[in-house]
């Protein structure tokens, strides 16, 4: 079976005063994997290397068998040849950008008009994500729930190989992160898109994930295969 990811990599991110260390390896065959660890532990470091965010990483990122990332091969795409979808914690969307600017952005550069076909996809993500009656709102104007909504939208629009979530529960009120955890959930389930999903929450992973990696100062501590199917 072709691992979903197969990753080992290395990077060192140096200011004045600390150096830390990154040297990431794991595989999993889970559609969806949960990356935990203590906080400043490279979650964030390391999801940034994967999405070729990261300058100076090393090794060799595979996902779904594609190869994104293999220095020893002289291999290393650049971020947009990578197609992959980051949702960040705050979910990143542009302030002065509608609902369906922020979508346009995720498949065409900023200050392009989207073709057809791209008109097309942004409203077939409209109609999947159930943002009709918000197309023409500003992120300050939506709720969390809705804001969550759009990013997951904006981040799957170019139809990506691997979701990278980071944290993406983290800043909801108990409440809200309990609907929008069954909420995302269910859309996850439904786009059947790969994801790797940075949490503290264990009960994020018990919902949303099937197998977890934990890192501790930057190496991986454990996976766990329990989770995982064969
Ligand atoms: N430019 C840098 N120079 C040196 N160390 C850095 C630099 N940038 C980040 N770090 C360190 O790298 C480590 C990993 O940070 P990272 O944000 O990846 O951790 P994390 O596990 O995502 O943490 P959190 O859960 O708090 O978001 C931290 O100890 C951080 O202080």
């Amino acid at each position: 079976m072709t691992p979903v990811l197969d990753l080992h990599l290395q990077a060192t991110l140096s200011s004045p005063d600390r150096t830390f260390v990154l040297d990431a390896r794991f595989t999993s065959t889970a559609a969806r994997t949960a990356l935990i660890g203590a906080s400043g532990s490279g979650k964030s470091t390391l999801l940034m290397a994967i999405a070729g965010l990261a300058a100076q990483a090393h090794g060799h990122v595979r996902v779904s068998g594609h190869t994104l990332l293999d220095t020893a091969r002289g291999i290393d795409l650049p971020t947009r040849e990578r197609r992959i979808g980051v949702v960040f914690q705050d979910y990143a969307l542009f302030p002065h950008l509608t609902v369906e600017q922020n979508l346009a952005f995720g498949l065409c550069r900023l200050g392009q008009r989207p073709d057809a076909a791209q008109r097309e996809r942004i409203d077939a993500l409209v109609r999947q994500f159930g943002l009709e009656a918000l197309r023409a709102a500003l992120p300050r104007h939506l709720s969390g729930g809705q804001r969550q909504r759009v990013a997951l939208a904006r981040a799957l629009a170019p139809q990506p190989r691997l979701l990278l979530l980071d944290e993406p529960l983290s800043a909801l009120d108990t409440q809200l992160r309990v609907r929008l955890r069954a909420e995302l959930a269910e859309m996850l389930e439904r786009v059947q898109i790969p994801v790797l999903l940075v949490t503290h929450d264990p009960s994020d992973v018990e919902a949303l994930a099937q197998a977890v990696v934990q890192l501790d100062a930057g190496r991986v501590a454990r996976v766990d295969l329990a989770r995982m199917p064969a």
